[in-house]
């Protein structure tokens, strides 16, 4: 299987790529194992059985399989952009101040920080993230709110907005997260406004995407930072090392150093069922399916970005590849 779409492989409907995508959708489609996220009461009533799949290359061309125009919202697939955008506004050595690069080995909602520097672990965690959010610039909540629907659309090519449901719904559970955000707060780690930096981030967590905008997404970061559809560029590329390292380390919680042995390349799930993967250079892939396994990730999600790593030869370290 060539990696890069040829003149005749572009044609949706007809391409290798497609079938694959079309292969392995009727393949996993019938998996019912895993549950639907239940903490966010909003969450709970999604359509367990929701599931697409989308390759975006890096020169342009769009793969799409199942229910990829259905919205859902985004979780914690938000924590990568976000942290770009830190990075933006602060620089890589101030950011590296308030939060860490280490994985944890634990569960995506623990309550952990650092011994020694007090810094939570990374950023792709909730603690990491909360800490992140807290560092958007911007005069007020609007404007921090507004900057980061602004970043959305870069990355996306169209403009995006919060589910309000989700918003309220997160907004009134997430005990867990204002235990965290307090913890940072006693240690100096964030600001003394914490109820409108956990507003920020249950936003950020609650706007709604589909299957193709998160491949889209992705695609922007195999592109060194400049959306692949729309040519804008939506974070600078001296900051896509930073953001494909802590995805590769710490996307998939505890199980990042798994999905890094077995399916080889940087990527970031939300409790909404979505996956993003990045090859770099070559394309970003999205994938949607709310059935979850015990650490939080999209089952068929999980199983789907192995084969496709298989059989499309993605694995960073794969010696038939590239380098
Ligand atoms: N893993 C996730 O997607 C978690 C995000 C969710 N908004 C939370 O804070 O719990």
């Amino acid at each position: 299987m060539s990696l890069m779409a040829n003149s005749q492989d572009q044609e949706i409907g007809s391409s290798p790529f497609s079938e694959v995508l079309k292969d392995l959708h009727s393949q996993y489609k019938s998996l019912q194992e895993g549950t639907v996220a239940k903490y966010i009461p909003e969450l709970a009533k999604v359509n367990p059985n929701l599931f697409s799949i989308c390759i975006a290359t890096t020169d342009g061309q769009i793969y799409e399989v199942g229910d990829y125009q259905q919205l859902f919202t985004i979780q914690s697939i938000s924590k990568v952009f976000v942290y770009g955008q830190a990075l933006e506004d602060h620089g890589r050595d101030y950011v590296l101040t308030r939060v860490g690069v280490e994985p944890t080995g634990e569960a995506f909602n623990a309550i952990i920080l650092d011994e020694q520097s007090k810094r939570p672990y990374n950023p792709m965690v909730n603690a990491g993230a909360i800490a992140t959010t807290s560092l958007i610039k911007g005069n007020g909540a609007t404007e921090r709110l507004n900057r980061l629907l602004e970043m959305y659309r870069r990355y996306i090519g169209r403009d995006v907005f919060v589910d309000i449901s989700v918003f309220t719904s997160e907004r009134s559970t997430g005990h867990r997260n204002r235990a965290t955000a307090h913890l940072m707060l006693n240690f100096g780690m964030i600001d003394q406004n914490i109820e409108e930096a956990l507003d920020l981030y249950f936003q950020q967590c609650s706007v709604m995407v589909n299957c193709r905008d998160l491949a889209v997404m992705a695609a922007t970061l195999a592109n060194k930072g400049v959306n692949p559809i729309s040519k804008e560029k939506a974070v600078d590329s001296c900051y896509i090392k930073d953001i494909l390292s802590v995805m590769y380390t710490c996307g998939m919680y505890n199980f990042a150093g798994e999905w890094a042995y077995k399916i080889g390349i940087p990527a970031k799930s939300g409790v909404c069922g979505g996956i993003i993967a990045v090859v770099p250079g070559q394309m970003g892939i999205g994938v949607f399916s709310p059935l979850l396994d015990a650490r939080g990730n999209s089952l068929r999600g999980v199983k789907v970005c192995e084969e496709l790593s298989q059989r499309l030869g993605l694995h960073l370290f794969e010696c038939a590849g590239n380098w």
